[in-house]
């Protein structure tokens, strides 16, 4: 145990709810319980819960891990949500909006923090997961943080150490939330830039769903990692369009979690895209996998965005078009194939700043960080 975490040992725990079971909801309340919070999970099914509180288990979806005594659940919304002083939600982005009609009565007396633990965008409106939860919930922006990096439930489950950031419009909110969510091997880094956050946690999942079809289809590492540089500059350009700082997309939400999610074989949006590689077709891919593969519906709402705001997407749409079963895997490239033959330049940064400027940028972060000290979660 840390000192910080002891010395939160000693004053009353702070009493927090997670919604959604499944893996990364218990891998997360893990790591709030492991830093010495109260944590009361919500899980649907009654012997989920059950198993969690009694056996201190998940094994469906942590085999082998083992849960801490400060955690707990129910699988009744009410009572997990009773006293919360901060509430972390990781259901699958699709099942979000609907959950959200039984969560809105619970809260309606409650200012507590709401933390976005989802990486999707919701397929019949293209909104982001905050931006649902504003909708429903009827809350000030302000209330709402989001929390994303390389984050690989398991490993973190593991206690492997890892970073993340927690992002609110509010920095207060930010700061309020990253102190909770950190102990001795997952720590938080803080940013206002919700858009950036978000969708850099919505897009590395496209990539990764890329990088699974280029494996499926046995190509090497020439093809990956050119495919990973490109998709970051996709991914920086869409971003941007809808507001994002580029900076955001080079740190732990954007490059850090492309990175961990394109290596990593527990990603299911990675084992999604090797199925597809592999000759599986999308009906047969969705019944094969048992979690959440965020970008199989992300896709078609991000190159619908992409459109309206005129960015060019390549990848994306070479992922969209082996989903459709319109492409053969085996044509997956950095671009597309019907691109005209010029040569064009290697364009790595998004707008007109150029690297000078960009490299002022993180210059001036780094000098922030510096002036305002450790006691404060720092930025990403
Ligand atoms: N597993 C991971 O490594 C990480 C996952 N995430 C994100 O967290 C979110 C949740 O993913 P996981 O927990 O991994 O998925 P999962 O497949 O392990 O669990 C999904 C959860 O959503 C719930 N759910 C699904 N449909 C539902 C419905 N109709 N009503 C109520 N609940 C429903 C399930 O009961 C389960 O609790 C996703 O947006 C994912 O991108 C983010 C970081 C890491
Ligand atoms: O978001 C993740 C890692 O940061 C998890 O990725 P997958 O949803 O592809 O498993």
């Amino acid at each position: 145990m840390t000192p910080r975490e002891a010395s939160r040992r000693e004053a009353p725990a702070p009493r927090v709810a997670v919604l959604g079971s499944g893996s990364w909801g218990t891998t997360f309340g893990k790591v709030l319980a492991d830093g010495g919070a109260d944590v009361v999970m919500w899980a649907r099914r009654a012997e989920l819960a059950h198993e969690i509180r009694e056996g201190k288990r998940n094994s469906q979806y942590l085999p082998g891990i083992n849960l801490p005594r400060g955690l707990s659940a129910t699988h009744h919304l009410a009572e997990a949500l009773d006293g919360a002083t901060q509430v972390y939600i990781a259901i699958s982005s699709q099942a979000l909006r609907q959950n959200l009609k039984g969560v809105r009565p619970l809260l309606a007396t409650n200012d507590a923090p709401i933390v976005s633990l989802m990486k999707g965008v919701e397929k019949k409106t293209g909104l982001r997961m905050s931006q649902v939860l504003e909708q429903e919930l009827h809350c000030d922006p302000a209330r709402i943080a989001v929390a994303s990096g390389p984050n690989l439930a398991l490993e973190i489950a593991r206690e492997q150490p890892t970073a993340a950031v927690i992002s609110s419009s509010s920095q207060e909110t930010a700061e309020a939330v990253a102190r909770i969510s950190r102990n001795r091997y997952f720590r938080t880094f803080v940013n206002t830039d919700v858009i950036g956050t978000e969708f850099g946690g919505v897009l590395k999942n496209l990539i990764a769903v890329a990088i699974g079809i280029v494996d499926g289809v046995g190509y090497g590492e020439n093809t990956k990692a050119s495919i990973i540089t490109r998709g970051l500059v996709e991914m920086t350009d869409f971003a941007v369009a809808q507001g994002a700082q580029p900076e955001t997309l080079q740190g732990l939400a954007g490059l850090g979690d492309l990175i961990a999610t394109c290596q990593s074989p527990l990603s299911r949006n990675n084992t999604a895209g090797r199925l597809l590689g592999q000759g599986y077709s999308f009906t047969e891919v969705v019944k094969q996998m048992d979690q959440t593969a965020e970008g199989l519906a992300s896709v078609a709402p991000v190159l619908q965005l992409a459109r309206e705001a005129g960015v060019h997407m390549p990848i994306v749409e070479q992922v969209k078009m082996v989903l459709d079963g319109t492409m053969n895997p085996r044509d997956i490239a950095p671009h597309l194939t019907t691109d005209d033959d010029e040569p064009t330049e290697e364009r790595t940064q998004n707008g007109s700043g150029g690297s000078g400027s960009a490299l002022r940028r993180a210059f001036q972060r780094a000098l922030d960080q510096f002036r305002h000290g450790g006691g404060r979660p720092p930025r990403d």
